[in-house]
């Protein structure tokens, strides 16, 4: 007898992996070494940001009160008493109707409290006239404006983007604790595959969901190790699956999660007495996307179905891996789009069709990228998001307004936005 699985909602399945998502230990890197990881520590202002007034501009330092009065018809002179670049102090005091020459990113004398660009000054009598009165604070980067000490500006568990890095080298963060990145271990199965550099032969597929997989963790920073590809066979599957297991701190197969005769995962779930959280969910593609636990640790059954397989990494495992780090928005984001054509097929399931989003005039709009079956490969290669339509009987009219989950975005949202 085949058995008969019990599909549950997608957000039911989200929350079972997430709930089985163990925290992986914090760990110190290096400032380069922390791009794409998630921080372990909130940032916080070691010092005030800029850390002294400074000038915003190529000009001159002076004091507001000897600009009072300034016009076209009385114009006010200043003497220069010195010359300054960023890097640079000045030992100078100003005195009355005198100025600093100092350029962008110099501190303003402390005797100073405005500045004046070069574009608003004519050369004078070895110094210079202007023809405006300027205020106190007028044209200042005022120490602290940016950030102010002892102010969090992160929270712990963002992800480190180029921002990130900057702002934690602005403070001298030369070391930085995140979380250690899971180890992922990947597995194809099947019979039917051989590998990337050999020609084709009847029956047979070349391998793409692994080097898929290792990518869509690159984009991820998180690095993988592959088993290979092995041959529908339970007692060769179930030992690689048990040695990656030692070794990985996650592992995700490809294929074999189905009923069919030789789809093994099942009976290696069995075999391993994995804690099965679910063996389908009602989604289109990877219905047969199934989770496990094994002492502790999460084992993916992703479809052996490209498209199916694209969606259970997105949907799933990605979520779960950032969850692990501690990151606070492991969710692809959410957009709402314009159907640009009529999807008439209607399915029981939540489906997830791979397509192209844009903007155009102000406007979000979202195509179907093509042939879009489970067993698809090209739409995954075109699309740039998810159209998600929800399970019903009825089918989508160009026009609509439907859901988006955008893919390869760096940064992504703290909750699922689909029921
Ligand atoms: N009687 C039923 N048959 C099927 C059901 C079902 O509910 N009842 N579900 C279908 C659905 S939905 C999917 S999705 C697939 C899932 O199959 P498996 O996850 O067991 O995967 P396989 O059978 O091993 O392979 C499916 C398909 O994908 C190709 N494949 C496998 N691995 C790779 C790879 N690494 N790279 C590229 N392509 C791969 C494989 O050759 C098959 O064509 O089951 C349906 N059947
Ligand atoms: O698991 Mo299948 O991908 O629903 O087509
Ligand atoms: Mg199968």
């Amino acid at each position: 007898m085949v058995e008969i699985r019990k599909p549950i909602q997608v957000s039911e399945a989200i929350n079972r992996v997430l709930q089985h998502s163990r925290a992986m230990p914090t760990i110190t890197v290096s400032l380069d070494e922390s791009y794409n990881s998630i921080l372990a520590e909130p940032i916080i202002a070691q010092h005030d940001v800029p850390p002294f007034n400074r000038s915003p501009y190529d000009g001159f330092a002076i004091r507001s009160i000897d600009s009072i009065g300034a016009s076209g018809n009385n114009r006010k002179q200043f003497n220069v008493i010195d010359h300054i670049g960023a890097g640079q102090l000045t030992s100078r005091k100003l005195g009355e109707k005198e100025a600093v020459r100092i350029m962008t990113g110099a501190p303003i004398p402390e005797s100073a409290d405005a500045i004046v660009m070069l574009e608003q000054t004519v050369e004078h009598d070895g110094g210079f006239t202007i023809r405006k009165p300027f205020a106190k604070g007028e044209n200042v980067s005022r120490q602290g404006e940016d950030a102010q000490q002892g102010e969090q500006l992160i929270e712990a568990g963002t992800i480190v983007h180029p921002g990130i890095v900057a702002l934690l080298a602005t403070f001298g963060y030369a070391k930085v604790d995140v979380a250690k990145k899971p180890f992922v271990g990947i597995l194809s199965t099947g019979t039917e595959l051989i590998d990337v550099d050999e020609p084709l032969q009847p029956g047979k597929i070349r391998n793409s969901n692994g080097p898929m997989i290792i990518a869509q963790l690159k984009r991820m920073g998180i690095a993988s190790k592959s088993y290979g590809m092995r041959m529908d066979d339970l007692d060769v599957c179930c030992q690689i699956v048990e040695k990656a297991l030692e070794e990985c701190d996650v592992l995700i197969t490809t294929g074999g999660v189905s009923v069919g005769d030789f789809d093994y995962l099942p009976a290696i779930y069995d075999r391993l007495k994995a804690k099965v959280l679910f063996n389908k969910v009602a989604m289109r593609p990877g219905s047969v996307t199934t989770v496990a636990t094994v002492r502790g640790k999460l084992l993916f059954g992703l479809s052996g179905n490209p498209s199916a397989c694209f969606s259970g990494f997105e949907l799933f495992v990605r979520p779960a891996l950032l969850t692990m780090m501690g990151c606070k928005k492991p969710f692809l984001p959410y957009a709402k789009a314009i159907l640009t054509e009529d999807f008439p097929k209607p399915n029981p399931f939540m489906r997830f069709v791979r397509s192209i989003y844009r903007f155009e005039d102000g406007k979000a709009y979202i195509t179907p990228a093509g042939f879009n079956k489970s067993n698809a490969v090209t739409s995954i290669a075109r699309g740039n998001a998810f159209m998600v339509l929800p399970g019903g009987t009825r089918g989508y009219k160009k026009g609509t307004e439907v859901d988006v989950l955008l893919l390869g975005v760096e940064e992504g949202v703290d909750k699922w936005q689909l029921q």
